[in-house]
């Protein structure tokens, strides 16, 4: 089986229209954009992916309800009757009134209260809201099985609390995909409308959950309308810092899935301990900010202990707790004894519970500034079972194990499989589509649906929805899956194994990409997206002995990034010592100052290390120093080929536009296919001449993509990346004119090419007499990668985008500049 030989590719066609070349500017309007799916391995048209009016709207995923569960809800209601019914459970109803909508959703609520009330977290409720009821700033530390509760329950358990009364809830996520799947959830359970739906009841407030990722920012901003919970990516917050550096507008922040230790989470938790504790110039806020760190699987004590060095109370709490405890009053809450309490067992430490705050109002004025809780308990079992031997194959061994669960497990049951990036995602999909073709007709049907980071939104929101009668759900999903999220229906985990990391090298000054073993605590988590609506079952795809011999935990991306963009971020909100900011794992000191170094050759910062108007704006940019800098380059006036270089740029934020051809007939057929969009300064000018092609194309622009074996699914995301873009160059004031398209195209090349050349200094190579390249800064030898369409071509120097590391160190994305154009800028940043 070659993963290639489902490829739909019409021959080779070498006549592309050229006028077709010339498109509109700003034209951004998708066409064709249908995606599709592939059932039992025949390609289904669906309908468009673009965002329709009823995406937000809460129509299947009222909840997410997998078809069969029972809510368990006494005798009578399943999830599938909920399901039957219009608006997610509530008697059909013709009135579409504003009333009677606020009518449907509190019914759905109602119902959907008692499905919460089963949730290992519902008990310990007002013990978690006894832990943040003084008037000064407090954290605390929450963890709990995957699925107990916390993402969805924590938040509404704050709501009612006084201090909340007028503030909204700001909960973090690692990725949008989990911000918007629990913002609809907690909408249901609430029974209120979502983001802009909510429209103001006239002269009663009314009350909505919204949420604030990349490219969608879905809050309400209706007079009359108090946005109660809103779930943001990191990086939301992170950029909202920026316009309220004290985070006024919120009561309380949660920082959800903290064990994932991104560069964010990081940032966030530097930031928030300095507005909690302020740490010298006392709390920096009205009113105390309260801040709650989840995880299923982190370690409790070194965030207590981050959060304790803050906290200017901690000498008097300690001496406090010690004192009481000496008098046997005050025993604060060990794991162990807050577990007893919260499972209320008959042998519960009567210490514990005297000790409870809720239970006493004494502890309860002495509950300190840092606490921890665990919350026992977990939903449904998952089973796991290993490989008896190491497999050579991931990719193979989980195609065999999903068709093996197939055949032998009977519906419902859907299947959720890690693997570790685009490339990987897309071969084992279509194996599973050609296998599926040679199924048994009396088998479930099966729906292959890809889920990973560069894939547009919509499409991403599939992997939701309920499959056709009779089918069973493939999702081959990258790490974006492995927390927060509940996938309806799913049963069956798949686990590789294996994650897709980015190392940054600091001698070399370079990122590179790795595919690593995952650690224990992801392991963890991937067995925790089955069991969430009934007992389930992970199939690791390793041995027993390999899990034993994982890392605990993942290593936090902040010792192994480029910190660029970090420093960046600190410098925008006022830190101006960076060596000082508070940080859970402080990374070394040389990654600091190159970091420094890099950003002062970015212009982001002058001599004294102050950030400049420059690093101003580069920092309220959605991308990286590189990438930013580039687009700020762009928009010179003199220059001025911004919207080129977006798109660009657009393509650089996805794996990759060419479909990867793996035999080598079909390699050469699309070699033959691509002949006029292939440019030969390179791949950076070939993607532009491809985004271009794509835009002219107005008729069908999936089966233009399949003709020129380009991903339809990576130019959608590159369409959508592209329309943020551009809407953030226009806030923020950076335009072009036209007059640069009526430019020479020589002229206009090495314009473009001299503006990538700004960001990317670091990534340039010169050809050494044996014929290799060897990298100006850190003297490192690298190839051209084989995908580029410089691959085996000798120019003086080449640029690339980015470093891979395989077999050997290869320069992917990579365009021919020339030596003069190194010698005047290096000249000039003073490198
Ligand atoms: N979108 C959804 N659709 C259906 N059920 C959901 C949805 N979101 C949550 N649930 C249900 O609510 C339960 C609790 O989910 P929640 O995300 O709050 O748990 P959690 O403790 O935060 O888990 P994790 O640590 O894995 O993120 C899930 O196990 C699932 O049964």
């Amino acid at each position: 089986m070659s993963p290639e030989s489902i490829q739909n590719g019409d021959s080779a066609s070498k006549s592309i229209d050229q006028r077709g070349m010339k498109r509109k500017r700003l034209q951004s309007q998708e066409h064709g954009s249908g995606e599709s799916s592939t059932v039992n391995g025949e390609l289904r048209k669906e309908p468009s992916t673009e965002p329709s009016p009823r995406d937000d709207q809460d129509d299947y995923p009222v909840g997410n309800f997998s078809p069969d569960t029972k809510l368990r809800l006494g005798k009578s209601i399943s999830i599938r009757d909920l399901e039957n019914r219009p608006h997610g459970g509530v008697q059909a109803s013709q009135d579409t009134s504003t009333n009677g909508r606020l009518r449907q959703l509190r019914s759905q609520a109602t119902i959907l209260r008692k499905f919460r009330q089963q949730l290992p977290i519902w008990p310990s409720s007002s013990t978690i809201r006894s832990f943040l009821q003084s008037d000064r700033p407090q954290v605390l530390i929450l963890t709990g099985e995957t699925g107990s509760g916390k993402s969805t329950q924590v938040p509404q358990f704050l709501l009612s609390e006084r201090w909340c009364r007028n503030g909204c809830i700001a909960v973090t996520e690692p990725r949008r995909v989990a911000a918007i799947g629990l913002a609809k959830r907690v909408g249901s359970e609430m029974g209120v409308r979502l983001g802009k739906e909510a429209k103001g009841l006239g002269k009663r407030q009314e009350d909505s959950v919204g949420w604030s990722v990349r490219l969608d920012n879905n809050v309400s901003r209706a007079r009359g309308v108090r946005t109660r919970i809103k779930y943001l990516t990191e990086g939301m917050l992170l950029r909202e810092l920026l316009r309220d550096p004290y985070l006024e507008s919120y009561a309380a922040v949660i920082v959800d899935e903290v064990h994932e230790r991104s560069i964010g989470v990081d940032l966030l938790l530097g930031f928030l301990r300095l507005l909690l504790f302020g740490e010298g110039d006392g709390p920096k806020r009205k009113n105390p900010l309260k801040l709650v760190v989840m995880s299923a699987t982190t370690n409790v004590e070194s965030l207590k202990e981050f959060f304790s060095e803050g906290c200017p109370d901690r000498k008097a709490l300690v001496e406090q707790i010690s004192t009481e405890e000496a008098e046997g009053e005050w025993e604060g809450f060990s794991d162990a004894e807050s577990e007893a309490f919260a499972s209320k067992k008959p042998d519960a430490p009567k210490k514990a519970h005297v000790a409870h705050p809720q239970d006493n109002k004494l502890a309860k004025a002495q509950v300190g500034p840092v606490s921890s809780y665990h919350v026992e308990g977990r939903q449904y079992p998952v089973k796991i079972v290993y490989l008896n031997e190491p497999t050579q194959d991931f990719v193979e061994s989980a195609l065999s194990q999903i068709f093996e669960i197939h055949r032998k497990e009977p519906l419902p049951g859907d299947i959720l499989v890690f693997l570790t990036g685009q490339d990987t995602i897309e071969s084992l999909e279509r194996l599973i589509n050609q296998c599926a073709q040679e199924l048994d007709r009396k088998l479930p049907r099966v729906l292959t649906l890809p889920l990973f980071a560069a894939l547009p939104q919509a499409a991403q929101q599939r992997v939701f929805e309920r499959p056709p009668s009779f089918t069973r759900k493939v999702i081959l999903s990258t790490n974006l899956a492995e927390t927060s999220i509940t996938v309806p229906g799913v049963r069956y985990v798949v686990d590789s194994g294996k994650v897709k990391v980015k190392q940054y090298r600091s001698r070399l000054g370079l990122d590179s990409l790795l595919v690593k073993p995952i650690s224990r605590s992801s392991s963890i988590q991937r067995q925790g997206r089955a069991g969430r609506e009934a007992p389930g079952i992970c199939y690791r795809l390793y041995t027993e002995p390999d899990f034993l011999q994982m890392e605990n935990e993942t290593m936090p991306e902040i010792l192994r990034s480029d910190l660029s963009g970090s420093v960046l971020s600190m410098k925008a909100c006022g830190i101006s010592d960076v060596a000082e900011f508070p940080l859970l794992s402080p990374p070394p000191r040389d990654a600091l100052e190159k970091a420094l170094i890099h950003l002062l050759q970015l212009g982001a910062l002058n001599d004294s290390g102050d950030i400049t108007e420059v690093g101003k704006q580069m920092s309220k940019m959605p991308l990286s120093p590189n990438l930013a800098r580039i687009i700020i380059e762009a928009s010179q006036p003199e220059l001025d080929c911004l919207e080129d270089v977006i798109d660009i740029i657009a393509c650089l934020s996805v794996e990759n536009i060419f479909i990867n051809v793996v035999s080598d007939e079909k390699r050469e057929q699309a070699h033959e296919a691509r002949q006029n969009l292939y440019r030969r300064e390179g791949d950076h000018l070939t993607m532009l001449a491809t985004v271009q092609a794509y835009l002219s194309e107005h008729s069908n622009r999936k089966a233009w993509a399949e003709k020129y074996f380009v991903s339809h699914r990576a130019m959608q995301s590159v369409m959508d990346i592209r329309k943020q873009l551009l809407a953030q160059c226009v806030q923020m004031g950076l335009s072009s004119n036209s007059s640069f398209q009526n430019s020479e195209p020589e002229k206009r090349t090495v314009t473009i090419l001299r503006c990538l050349l700004k960001g990317f200094m670091g990534n340039i190579a010169r050809l050494m007499p044996d014929g290799s390249y060897r990298t100006i800064l850190g003297n490192q030898t690298v190839a051209i990668h084989p995908s580029s369409v410089l691959f085996s071509k000798k120019v003086e120097a080449i640029m690339f985008s980015e470093f891979v590391f395989t077999n050997k160190s290869y320069a992917r994305g990579v365009s021919s500049i020339q030596m003069d154009w190194i010698g005047e800028l290096l000249a000039g940043s003073g490198i």
